[in-house]
């Protein structure tokens, strides 16, 4: 069988499909970074992939994801009782919905404010805007310092090319890992003054903020984490909370291609920014899959998968499937008004449980920002000039090649 890992990166987004279409569906056969793959889909696929007995994820994770995106020691790698621990960590402090509605609360303030700087006119690249009001808002939420601007400024691009470097292997990538390193060092040495000032190791019953928790945290093994792990940790919350900035380019590009949407989501009445949220999460290419190690021998529908094959589960695949979502390729938002998705089915952060599994503790906050965003973004009078808008399946991650630019009205 051939090794897919270059099919990988000169397809990107249409490399699993592709293949799944030609194996004719079921259980997908490849191979990937030299070792025997299979790739899923589907909410049973799902439900299987979640499970620990099937699919594991410690070593499965290679080195240039960790050095960028992930963070070495971060939650993605752990299993069983180690990531209950560490997991609880992040559901507690990214699913309670008085600090989601701060959250929500900080990325309006910093919207206004940055909306207040634009002038008539002028251009501006959204994607730029976005990152910095986010990484603002972020680090206020946090409690990372918002001063002074050349370091929220520097945090914003360092976040951006952790996002922007994991899945290539050309400069994106050394910047990616220059990026990593040094906000690791800068965080660590934040988390080693709190504890410097509370000898108790920044413990307290509720710590005030996430820095503060990520600080107080002990593991399993009852042991606070080293300081480099803990920030690997609030970088995992930091990161993708900026990447939800592609998600609010995307929900920009999707209003200019349907005007017609702008009217439904300036008003947001029942829930409608929600369902839109829903449908850019859906329609636009984000993480193409995740991965994992079969443990032992396993079955899926009666075919045989074994121990160390790589086991994928295709979320950008299972998101566009004819036979789950009619008209795959339509973007609309009518699909997820009245309803919320089922728990398997709309995958776009990963399937499964919240709390026992490895699904994203951060679709509240992502909807939340979403939802903050693209109603501003929908009643700013803003024109948009012609620009390269092509959205290359090729790259990962994707975005409008201009970045979306507009010209505030
Ligand atoms: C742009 C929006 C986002 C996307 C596309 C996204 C996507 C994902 C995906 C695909 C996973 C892996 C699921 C798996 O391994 O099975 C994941 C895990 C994770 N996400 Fe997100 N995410 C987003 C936003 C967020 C936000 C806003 C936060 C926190 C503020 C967050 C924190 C995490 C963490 C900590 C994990 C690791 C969970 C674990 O391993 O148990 N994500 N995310």
């Amino acid at each position: 069988m051939l090794d897919s890992t270059l099919p990988l990166l000169s397809q990107g987004y249409a490399w699993l499909p592709d293949l799944t279409r030609k194996q004719g569906g079921g259980v997908v056969r490849t191979r990937l970074l030299g070792k025997p793959a299979v790739a899923l889909r589907g909410p049973a696929a799902v439900a299987f992939f979640y499970d620990e007995a099937h699919v594991r994820r410690r070593t499965a994770l290679p080195e240039p994801i960790l050095s960028t995106l992930f963070g070495h020691g971060a939650v993605h790698t752990l299993d069983g009782e180690e990531h209950r621990r560490r997991k609880a960590l992040f559901v507690s402090l990214l699913t309670d919905a008085s600090g989601i509605a701060r959250l929500a609360e900080h990325v309006a303030e910093e919207w206004e404010r940055a909306r207040k700087e634009w002038r008539t006119g002028s251009r501006l690249t959204l994607f730029d805007e976005v990152s910095l009001v986010l990484t603002r808002a972020v680090c206020a939420w946090t409690g990372v310092p918002t001063e002074p601007e050349e370091d929220v400024r520097l945090l914003a691009r360092d976040l951006v090319a952790m996002v922007d470097g994991f899945a290539t292997a050309g400069p994106r990538h050394w910047r990616a890992r220059r990026a990593r390193a040094r906000q690791e060092e800068r965080l660590a040495g934040l988390i080693e003054e709190i504890r410097r000032t509370d000898p108790s190791g920044g413990d307290t019953a509720r710590p005030s903020t996430a820095l503060r928790a990520v600080a107080a945290h002990r593991d399993a093994d009852g042991h606070l984490l080293d300081a480099r792990t803990a920030a690997v940790e609030i970088l995992n919350v930091l990161r993708p909370t900026i990447a939800v900035t592609w998600f609010v380019v995307f929900g920009a590009h999707a209003l200019h291609r349907k005007p017609e949407l702008r009217a439904p989501l300036a008003e947001d009445r029942d829930g409608y920014a929600r369902a839109f949220a829903h449908e850019v999460r859906r329609f636009y290419p984000f993480a193409p899959f995740v991965a994992g190690l079969a443990p032992q021998d396993v079955e899926w529908r009666g075919q045989r998968i074994a121990e160390g094959t790589m086991v994928l589960l295709d979320l950008y695949g299972q998101n566009h499937d004819p036979e789950l979502w009619t008209d795959p390729y339509t973007f609309d938002p009518e699909r997820f008004t009245g309803r919320e998705p089922g728990r398997d089915e709309l995958v776009p952060q990963g399937g499964g449980e919240v709390s026992g599994g490895h699904r994203c503790p951060g679709e509240d906050v992502t909807l939340a920002v979403l939802s903050t965003l693209l109603p501003r973004l929908a009643r700013l009078d803003h024109r948009v000039p012609g620009q390269d808008l092509r959205i290359p399946l090729r790259r990962v991650p994707t975005l409008p090649r201009s970045g979306f630019v507009i010209e505030p009205v």
